[in-house]
């Protein structure tokens, strides 16, 4: 399966996009599609429809679904893409984004299967509404209508690469730093600005970690687009370096932070010494005006840079809010009024952005951990050299005490290495040569050398810390309902001030009365507080998150994992260890012990398959010889079929001889094992059977606890979803205490049985994220474990457990429902303190003071319970003794 090699077939600078015409006006949905589509019941499409039905929603941003390809067709050969909407829909729509497939080999004509294959992946995709496929001469076209709350295209391209389809390069995914932003509705605006550009699929940016991560056509649009874009709506991106968290300037660069408290300070101390001049002086009023307007324009410098900013590009935005309600102030005479308004407000965001900064760090201090310098074995010396520097298959040298420089495998040297950076487990773990370490782990005990796997940037914990660090852009439902709120409240406000006011005079109020009364109504309904309050909680929740070993890679996943009330998990691996071992031999009459294990292992050889694993090792231990197979080929769910010499061997369950008359000895054998829980294989070769292996797997310690813990936590339903025999799947499930177990499965039900569950429930799948990807990406979470040493569990998953500890699933569990009651507290305090100061300011019951203590201590509140979430950590897990061989052993 080539996600590699796809990259071969994309089309390079020469080929030209035949599709660059306005896609918005020629939505000729005509083509019938209908007649060619392969999916099932689920399609809506007639021939000539109208976008009046499933397609509507794609055509409310109509060109995202263009299906009109006359005017490409001419235009050969053509290259895998995917094509991405013309624009960008209406919020809470859906998308359609394109992908247009050649067959992998030209005239290769098993293209049928390889779309079907494609096509039943992306439908259990969730977030997929919709996928219909369509051949022409030389080219065919799926197309893909999604929900981009749920699900992002980068996911919709890595499902699909999954099958083998191959994904032009032209997609890319960049992420930025964003400098500039002073409140949360900077957020709201960067994301509709770029989100107007063409070539953007998406836009979103994460305020609290300060972060834009923009899915772009790199044939549409390049990433100086992007930037001049930002730049033209007022903040400056800028490239971070992969693995930090905080900008490399962030706390010097510009005018921007460090200025923030002095300046702050400076407007304070003209506050008081204004109104010590008029209280206690007989200077004339200018002399304590001046003094307060300095105050003023200190306190709200940033304020009144950013709302000139926003006046240029007709926004009104809360910093404008909060400027002009100052002036109003001002201008009526309240000169101390105004100035401590901005005072306040400058204090209060100066204080937000120190306490942001703390749960930057926490991320930011993750990756702190990976040390600078590598010891590098260069000809006969070892010598220091910056990590960035150091290639893949270069030995480093890791001394007892330091910190491993950078991501490899241990040639030499046996130690213990303590891995909570990555794992959050500071129990350490013992290495040999051939183990993998990770930069950032701290070697206990011997002298290692090791060899580089990895580049310093690519390396799991930098990984980790960017993906920690973007998470905040994939937004929950809490999320957006704050953004889309804020964006509907500040233009609500402004013009309610300017009614509100010519109202109240028209009622007969003095003008100076209800000027002041319509500046506090502005202070009291600017959504500072709306703004950081769910972004404070998501930065500090994945911060704690990831500092417990548990990657959430998207605030929308905490919400969900929140509304879990089913859990349906894996087998291999998972619920066991994932090393089974060879526990019986049952040759067939008349064959030997070492021809049928030595005749599985030639085949199993070729498999990575756990099983194949456990047969290969065993003939290996036995001394017995295994002459090479070839020709392998996988049957998911059943086995494998490979040649050993000129013969053809199977080995695999029963249901890979179906319909063919199978012994009864070997049935009754298999029979007996399976009735002793244990994996069975029937081995075939040259169509003689030669018996059955039995083997069974270990069970995690720890599972039954974690079940259990879960289920006293309140999920109604743990299902077990195994491709394994039934019996040895219900003996499982029964000793680690699941409701349920489903088995045995093909891949493609297990995605059948997690769709099934989600009609009920919310389900969380949790896997390794290797064979059961597809099923991971049915569920509306999936949560893969080992993301410290499987790529594919670290790439696939939506929530990854660092380490292989199972006990860390009920953690995750807690701190997303503790972050998603954070988020709803927040949003209840901020929306119910901006109410009650609304009505004040209506009906006059308010001073503006007041308003603004209020609105600033309101903003803080929220700031402060979202950084709660920051100090949750997982406990201690009593690893409860429990039995760990699951099964009994049978004699041969
Ligand atoms: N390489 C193989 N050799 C022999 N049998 C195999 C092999 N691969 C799969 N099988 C058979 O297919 C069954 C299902 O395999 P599959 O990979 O779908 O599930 P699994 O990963 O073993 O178990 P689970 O789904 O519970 O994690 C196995 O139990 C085994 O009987
Ligand atoms: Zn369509």
């Amino acid at each position: 399966m080539g996600p590699a090699k796809a990259e071969k077939h994309v089309h390079g600078p020469g080929c030209k996009h035949d599709h660059g015409h306005d896609h918005g006006h020629d939505h000729a949905h005509d083509h019938g599609h209908g007649e060619k589509h392969v999916h099932g019941p689920g399609c809506s499409h007639g021939h000539d429809h109208d976008h009046g039905h499933g397609h509507a929603h794609a055509h409310e941003h109509g060109p995202g679904c263009d299906h009109d390809h006359d005017h490409g067709h001419h235009h050969h050969p053509k290259p895998k893409r995917i094509r991405p909407p013309g624009h960008r829909p209406a919020e809470g729509g859906g998308v359609a984004l394109q992908l247009d497939l050649e067959g992998a080999l030209p005239g290769e004509t098993d293209d049928v299967g390889r779309f079907q294959k494609l096509e039943a992946a992306l439908e259990a995709h969730r977030g997929v509404t919709e996928v219909h496929l369509r051949r022409d001469a030389g080219h065919a076209e799926v197309c893909i209508h999604y929900k981009p709350e749920v699900v992002s295209a980068s996911q919709l391209l890595t499902a699909a690469q999954r099958t083998g389809a191959e994904v032009a390069e032209r997609y890319k995914n960049q992420t930025w730093f964003v400098r500039g932003m002073e409140s949360g509705d900077a957020a709201t605006t960067i994301e509709t600005g770029l989100g107007k550009l063409k070539g953007v699929l998406s836009a979103s940016v994460a305020y609290a970690s300060e972060r834009l991560v923009v899915e772009y056509d790199s044939e549409e649009i390049t990433l100086k687009d992007v930037e001049a874009k930002a730049k033209a709506l007022g903040y400056a991106l800028e490239v971070p370096m992969q693995g930090h968290a905080c900008s490399h300037h962030a706390h010097g660069g510009g005018l921007g932070p460090k200025l923030e408290m002095p300046l702050v300070v400076v407007s304070g101390v003209l506050l008081v010494a204004g109104w010590l001049l008029e209280r206690f002086t007989q200077l004339p009023a200018l002399v304590p005006t001046l003094v307060w307007a300095l105050s003023m324009a200190t306190g709200g410098f940033f304020a009144i840079r950013g709302s000139v900013k926003s006046l240029f590009q007709l926004r009104i935005d809360i910093e404008t809010m909060m400027v002009v309600a100052a002036l109003g102030a001002a201008v009526l005479g309240a000169w101390f009024e105004g100035a401590f308004l901005l005072f306040l407000f400058g204090a209060g965001h100066a204080l937000e952005h120190r306490a942001m900064d703390r749960a930057r760090r926490s991320i930011e201090s993750l990756g702190a951990l990976r040390p600078e310098v590598a010891r590098v074995r260069r000809g006969g010396d070892v010598v220091e050299v910056p990590v960035g520097e150091v290639q893949r298959g270069e030995r480093i040298v890791v001394r007892p005490g330091d910190r491993v420089a950078l991501d490899g495998i241990i040639r030499e040297g046996r130690s213990s290495l303590e891995q909570a950076a990555i794992t959050g487990e500071s129990i350490p773990v013992p290495k040999k040569p051939g183990d993998e370490v990770f930069s950032g782990t701290i070697n206990c005990e011997g002298m290692l050398e090791v060899e580089v796997t990895r580049l310093s940037s690519e390396s799991v914990l930098a990984r980790v810390v960017d993906m920690v660090a973007e998470a905040e852009a994939q937004k929950g439902p809490n999320q957006r309902f704050a953004q889309r709120l804020e964006r509907t409240v500040a233009p609500l406000v402004m013009i309610g001030a300017l009614v509100f006011p010519v109202v109240l005079i028209l009622l007969g109020t003095p003008v100076k009365e209800a000027i002041l009364r319509a500046v506090a109504l502005l202070v009291a309904a600017s959504p500072c507080a709306l703004a950081i309050s769910t972004p404070s909680a998501v930065l500090s929740a994945v911060a704690a998150a990831a500092r417990g070993g548990v990657l959430v890679k998207g605030g929308i996943y905490l919400e969900l994992l929140a509304k879990v009330n089913a859990i349906a998990f894996d087998k291999t691996g998972t619920l066991t260890v994932g090393r089974p071992k060879l526990l019986t031999t049952a040759p067939a009459e008349g064959v030997s012990r070492e021809e049928l294990l030595g005749t599985a292992a030639s085949v199993e050889a070729l498999s990575a398959h756990p099983l194949a694993k456990a047969v290969v090792e065993a003939a290996a231990e036995g001394g017995i010889h295994a002459p090479a197979g070839s020709d392998l080929e996988a049957i998911h769910g059943k086995g494998i079929r490979a040649k050993v010499g000129d013969a053809q061997v199977d080995v695999g369950n029963l249901a890979l001889f179906e319909g063919q008359p199978v012994p009864a000895d070997i049935s009754a054998q298999v029979d007996r094992l399976e009735e002793a829980g244990q994996t069975t294989m029937v081995v075939r070769k040259a169509g003689r059977y030669l018996g059955v292996l039995g083997m069974a797997d270990t069970l995690r310690p720890g599972a039954r606890h974690v079940v259990h813990t879960l289920k006293d936590s309140g999920i109604e339903r743990t299902v077990m979803l195994s491709g394994d025999n039934a019996r040895v799947a219900k003996s499982i499930a029964a000793q680690v205490g699941l409701d349920e177990a489903r088995a045995p499965l093909m891949p493609a039900d297990k995605v059948t049985a997690v769709r099934e569950m989600g009609r009920k429930g919310s389900v969380a799948m949790v896997g390794d994220g290797v064979n059961d990807a597809p099923a991971l990406a049915a569920a509306a979470v999936g949560v893969a474990m080992g993301g410290a040493g499987s790529d594919a569990a670290l790439e696939t998953a939506d929530v990854v457990l660092m380490s292989d500890d199972l006990s860390r699933l009920p953690f995750a569990l807690g701190l997303a429902r503790q972050a998603t009651a954070v988020m709803q507290q927040n949003l209840v305090i901020s929306l119910g303190i901006s109410g009650i100061l609304i009505i004040a300011a209506v009906f006059g019951l308010t001073q503006i003071s007041h308003a603004v203590v209020l609105h600033e201590g309101s903003t803080l509140l929220v700031v402060a319970n979202g950084l709660r979430l920051l100090a949750i950590r997982p406990q201690a897990m009593k690893a409860a003794p429990e039995p760990t061989v699951s099964v009994k052993p049978v004699a041969g």
